[in-house]
């Protein structure tokens, strides 16, 4: 499997949003949609999903799949790892998280450990859990309450679904920031990453799925 760097892939979004004026969010849409195809078959009709979503587009793309999931007829609970109303409402991201807020689908923030198990009756029950913390966007080590919520998660050894990139993995390097949610299976989009081949990376990435996100096929050429 040939495998394409974070800068190359981000720079395939940039000339796709830039130059082919397809719209970030419609992006985030093929990503999230198609992570959540992904993702139904995988869990089969009656399982519960916790979906952890961070505050960047990695996260815009848990909240679009917890949109597909719950459509689907899904047991689906969404955390989010920071405050909601942080969000910019006009970015990818909030767009996504007003369209879930519409649908009356509870938003769970999380900002310490002890909030994480406030609601340990909800995530207890959950078979998977979705990992749309950190993306290609993951620049420095994870530290302080991020670096605890993500060793609780960690721990409870639940069948873990990484989008893009597993959560702590630097996707060039396959070096770690701190922390790691390691995978069962890594939804990435576009092209997989160099780093899922690389030191830690074939440990933590588990299978890999690759989504088409609609990036055109003459630009994926050129690499
Ligand atoms: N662009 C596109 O077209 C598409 C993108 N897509 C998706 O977007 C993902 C990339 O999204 P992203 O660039 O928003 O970054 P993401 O990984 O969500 O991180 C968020 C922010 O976290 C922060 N941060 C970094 N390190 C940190 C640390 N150690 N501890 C704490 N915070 C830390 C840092 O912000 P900072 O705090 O530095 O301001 C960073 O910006 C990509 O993987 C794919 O899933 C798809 O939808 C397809 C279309
Ligand atoms: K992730």
């Amino acid at each position: 499997m040939k495998a394409y760097s974070k800068e190359q892939i981000r720079e395939l979004d940039r000339i796709a949003i830039e130059e082919y004026q397809i719209p970030s969010v419609v992006l985030m849409e093929n990503a999230g949609a198609g992570a959540a195809r992904i993702i139904a078959r995988e869990m089969g009709a009656q399982k519960s999903v916790a979906i952890f979503c961070g505050k960047g587009n990695n996260g815009g793309d848990g909240f679009v799949i917890a949109r597909h999931l719950h459509n689907n007829g899904m047991n689906t609970h969404v955390f989010f790892l920071g405050e909601a109303a942080q969000v910019p409402v006009d970015s990818d991201p909030g767009i996504n998280l007003r369209i879930l807020q519409n649908m009356k689908i509870p938003i769970r923030e999380v900002s310490d450990v002890d909030s994480l198990k406030e609601y340990k009756d909800i995530w207890q029950n959950c078979d998977y859990v979705v990992d749309a913390i950190f993306g290609t966007g993951l620049c420095r080590d994870i530290s302080g309450n991020l670096h605890t919520i993500m060793s609780e998660i960690k721990s409870w050894n639940k069948k873990n679904i990484a989008i893009d990139i597993p959560s702590g993995l630097d996707g060039n390097t396959g070096e770690i920031y701190g922390v790691i949610l390691p995978a069962e299976l890594t939804i990435t989009f576009a092209l997989p990453k160099k780093g899922f081949f690389v030191q830690d990376g074939p440990n933590v990435t588990g299978n890999i799925e690759v989504v088409d996100i609609s990036i055109p096929k003459e630009l994926v050429e050129k690499l």
